[in-house]
């Protein structure tokens, strides 16, 4: 029988390959890019785009391990805030701004809004806040200049947005938003858009189910030839940051032809892929078959557990962690929670764990981070004072990766407080967690969000919280926005390799400190079909 052919060595100049979770998109990636540095010119190199610094990373490991360190020179892994920057850095006096002019990261607006809604009620002040990033994010998603900017935010009639615009302005900084809107005004001039085309003569591209159509134009600007968009829509879960799945597929479609589909997940085992499998029909997905099921022992496991309260759950969680540990200690585990809020009592019961246990939501703990801070502690005399070490930590950063600088100032200012309690930078560096050279999930716990473990994978998966306003969000009010709370959900899942265990608690604390009783998930029945109680 002839195997069919692998995708990744299609030979169509422009590529789309649709999969469900776990089938070896990102991988396939790697392979494609091995496919086509033989075809390139020696001097040309291939970009690789993503969403975010854990994407970034992600993707980095996969190809480096795919193609060796020779081969991984030519290719430039950067994400899409990352490349704008660049553009800017480069190019912008060409369309008049000062390249060196700071670089705003997420919070830089967040910070500029405050002022506009402090005071008001938590309910009236997320709405407006959400309405003043609305309107900035939809004047911005056009290459537009800053007037044309101005004349739409005119037109929406939102006066603190068009304030904190105006402001934007006269202090001569750039905003997250305005990176993407003058990185593809640049690319819209031709000689520019040329350079670039010349040096990259491939792209390739992950998760498009979450691109802007400004990103699309970008990517597409970008290179001309050997484009690969790798994808799945029903894992599509930004679309309030401003991603169109729909139209992104359909422009991608019209460049790219008919998409490739796969089918086998490489990730999961059977027991994990039947809960995945019930998220997804919920969807319209297809279901989807271990690629060899018998190499799972007892085929894996998916449990599920209901207690009587939330520190009960998260106390069971850090028992079975710790079980699963001992037994393994190279066991990768996440415990992912879809909100902030629902996250208490994991914290609480984690915070004095006995087992190595990371928190993506403090970038202290970041393996990238703590190696650039350790780096500079290393370089620096003994009596560096913070301002020093601040200082030496941002030059050692490429400046135009705005995410990892904005992640570095987080990290630095809650390390000036371990420093502060420890006594000196060498004594309080000896108290964070050593960074992992190798893996991008090194073994232990992993406690995260939902968006942050995107494209993620650990040996077992927690999913805390199975409840009513939590999964789905109570946020979610439309169809759509439930829609993709169940793509979220189903994200959550299939982050799984070996083992799943999804739990809810009958009881939780309010703010107040009083306990109230919770509701299960709408989805609780259809995913705890697929599972054995614990
Ligand atoms: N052809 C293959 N043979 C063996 N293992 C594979 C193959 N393709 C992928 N894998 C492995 O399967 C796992 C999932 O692959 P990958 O992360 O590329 O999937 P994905 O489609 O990007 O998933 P998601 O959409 O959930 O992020 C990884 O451990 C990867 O190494």
């Amino acid at each position: 029988m002839i195997p069919p052919l692998d995708p990744a060595h299609s030979p169509r100049e422009n590529l789309l390959v649709i999969a469900p979770p776990g089938c070896g998109k990102t991988e396939l990636l790697a392979r494609r890019a091995a496919h086509l540095l033989p075809v390139l010119e020696p001097h040309q190199r291939i970009l690789a785009l993503t969403f975010s610094n854990r994407a970034k990373a992600n993707l980095a490991e996969r190809l480096l391990t795919g193609l060796g360190p020779q081969r991984f020179r030519r290719i430039k892994v950067t994400n899409f805030h990352g490349h704008a920057a660049e553009l800017i850095r480069a190019h912008g006096p060409t369309i008049g701004l000062d390249p060196h002019c700071p670089l705003a990261n997420k919070s830089t607006l967040s910070q500029a809004i405050e002022p506009y809604i402090s005071g008001l009620p938590f309910a009236a002040a997320a709405q407006s806040k959400r309405q003043i990033e609305l309107a900035l994010a939809a004047a911005k998603s056009q290459p537009h200049d800053d007037d044309e900017v101005l004349k739409v935010l005119a037109e929406i009639g939102n006066q603190a947005a068009l304030e904190i615009e105006l402001e934007r302005r006269q202090q001569g900084v750039l905003h997250y938003d305005d990176l993407l809107r003058h990185a593809q005004r640049l690319l819209g001039i031709k000689k520019i858009a040329y350079l670039y085309q010349q040096h990259f003569s491939a792209i390739l591209v992950d998760e498009f189910q979450d691109l802007s159509p400004q990103q699309l134009q970008i990517a597409l600007a970008s290179t001309a030839r050997h484009r690969t968009f790798v994808g799945d829509p029903l894992q599509g879960i930004y679309s309030w940051a401003g991603a169109r799945p729909a139209e992104v597929e359909a422009h991608l479609l019209e460049i790219c032809g008919e998409p490739h589909y796969l089918n086998t997940s490489y990730r999961s085992s059977p027991a994990v892929l039947a809960v995945v499998n019930r998220a997804s029909s919920l969807l319209g997905g297809q279901p989807l078959q271990a690629a060899d099921p018998a190499a799972w022992p007892s085929g894996g496991q998916a449990l599920y557990a209901t207690f009587d309260t939330g520190l009960q759950e998260a106390q069971w969680i850090l028992d079975e962690a710790t079980r699963l540990l001992e037994a393994d200690p190279s066991t990768t585990i996440g415990v992912i929670i879809r909100a902030a809020w629902r996250r208490r009592p994991i914290d609480e019961v984690f915070a004095n764990a006995k087992i190595p246990t990371q928190r993506w939501d403090l970038p202290i703990e970041d393996d990238l981070i703590v190696q650039h801070l350790l780096d500079a502690i290393q370089r620096l005399p003994r009596q560096a004072d913070m301002a020093t070490i601040t200082q030496t930590v941002l030059e050692s950063i490429d400046p135009t990766d705005v995410d990892t600088r904005e992640q570095a100032l987080h990290a630095l200012h809650e390390f000036s407080t371990l420093v502060k309690h420890d006594g000196t930078p060498r004594a309080a560096a000896a108290q964070l967690r050593p960074p992992a050279t190798e893996r991008a999930i090194s073994p232990g716990v992993h406690i995260l969000n939902a968006h942050t473990g995107k494209g993620q994978q650990f040996d077992w998966v927690f999913i805390p919280g199975i409840e009513g306003f939590h999964i789905p969000s109570g946020q979610a009010k439309t169809p759509a926005e439930r829609q993709e709370e169940l793509r979220v959900a189903l994200v959550m899942l299939s982050r799984a390799r070996h083992g799943l265990a999804a739990t809810r608690a009958l009881t939780l604390i309010a703010n107040s400190g009083n306990p109230y009783s919770t509701k299960p998930s709408q989805w609780w029945a259809a995913i705890t079909s697929a599972c054995h109680p614990a």
